[in-house]
């Protein structure tokens, strides 16, 4: 029976504990609040991010960091900015072999790592896969039905690690396109914004689709230009992502945006979400790679200028529209 330890116990940590427990596995979820996982215990459900979705009897909750870090099948559920801290924690406790996948969808704050880079520069060469895909954390734990792309350099760790989260509710797909997975999920959360702002704004489903369509561009230029494939961009954890995560107010992403657009303050708006939204750090970071990999990426660099340097919304849209024709297949 495969044994997983889950780091972070936020939504998304949660919901794939839940599913991995549902498929199996002996699952064990950490968390870094001790009083948090004494009442995840206690209660077989986290009330504060996924109410509503019961803890199969399979997944338990860590007594202590070690008991979790001695599971040598990780898997790393925590927000971009947290996993290099998270991983200098786990570091001193990788006393054996381990392998490790990361579902964090975005880039590590100042420097734009990629996850994959992250883990194998606090751990060394463990194999190493990354979950991504159009899968909002509730309709995971609730067992609706999905897919998910995991992609990893070592075959045999990418089937591992399909298999353990394949079952009822779930599809798996395998690639070795970590590059490609990673852009993806990283890049799509700041359209998501510039998507959300439009609808905020009222300004119509032909702007939204405009969007949609243009922010892929951007993907797929930042991801080919970062060594991705252009078929994984196209993919569940690239357009997929993208269209889940534009399209349905479960995003947090897309909620921020549409505060936004209606003339909200960015920090009230965070703090009502009350959860992470990636792509307000993350603008920062793929504004610093586009500029990195000479990439055009107008719509992510308005969302960078309206969240970072006080650019009006409106202004935003106005410099996005008055950009001169181009090649659409540029
Ligand atoms: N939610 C979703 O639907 C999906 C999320 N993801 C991705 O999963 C990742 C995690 O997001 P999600 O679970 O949604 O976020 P949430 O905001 O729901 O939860 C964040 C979790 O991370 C914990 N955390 C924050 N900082 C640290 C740290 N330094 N060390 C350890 N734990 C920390 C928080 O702990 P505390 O409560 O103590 O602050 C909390 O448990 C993100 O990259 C997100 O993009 C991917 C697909 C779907
Ligand atoms: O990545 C997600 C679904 O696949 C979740 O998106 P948000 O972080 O915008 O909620």
């Amino acid at each position: 029976m495969t044994q997983i330890a889950v780091f972070g116990a936020g939504s998304y940590g949660t919901s794939l504990a839940i599913q991995l427990a549902r498929n199996g596995c002996d699952t064990l979820l950490w968390g870094r609040d001790a009083a948090q996982l004494k009442q995840l215990a206690a209660e077989r459900v986290n009330q504060r991010y996924l109410p509503g979705c019961d803890f199969p009897a399979r997944l338990r909750v860590a007594e202590s960091l070690e008991q979790a870090a001695a599971v040598s099948f990780w898997l790393l559920a925590v927000p971009s900015h947290a996993l290099g801290p998270l991983v200098d924690t786990l570091k001193p406790l990788a006393t054996g072999p381990r392998r490790v996948a990361c579902a964090s969808k975005g880039f590590e704050p100042e420097t734009g790592r990629l996850a994959h880079e992250v883990v194998a520069d606090g751990l060394g060469r463990v194999p190493f896969a990354i979950v991504s895909g159009p899968t909002f954390a509730k309709e995971v734990g609730r067992g609706l039905p999905s897919a998910i792309t995991i992609a990893s350099r070592t075959p045999g760790f990418a089937a591992e690690t399909a298999d353990a989260l394949h079952g009822p509710g779930m599809r798996a797909y395998t690639s070795d396109d970590v590059i490609g997975v990673e852009v993806g999920g990283g890049v799509k959360n700041v359209i998501a914004i510039a998507v959300g702002a439009a609808d905020g704004m009222g300004l119509g489903a032909n702007t939204r689709a405009l969007l949609i369509t243009r922010g892929m561009r951007e993907i797929m230029r930042l991801g080919e230009a970062m060594g991705g494939q252009a078929e994984t961009l196209m993919g569940l954890s690239g357009m997929g992502d993208l269209v889940l995560t534009c399209t349905d107010d479960q995003s947090r992403n897309r909620r921020l945006g549409k505060a936004i657009g209606q003339g909200r303050d960015v920090d009230a708006a965070q703090q009502e979400i009350g959860q992470v939204v990636e792509g307000v750090r993350n603008a920062v970071e793929v504004n610093l790679l586009a500029t990195r990999y000479k990439v055009e990426m107008p719509i992510s660099q308005q969302v960078y200028r309206v969240l970072h340097e006080g650019v009006a919304v409106r202004q935003a849209f106005y410099e996005l529209s008055s950009r001169p024709p181009g090649a659409e297949s540029r």
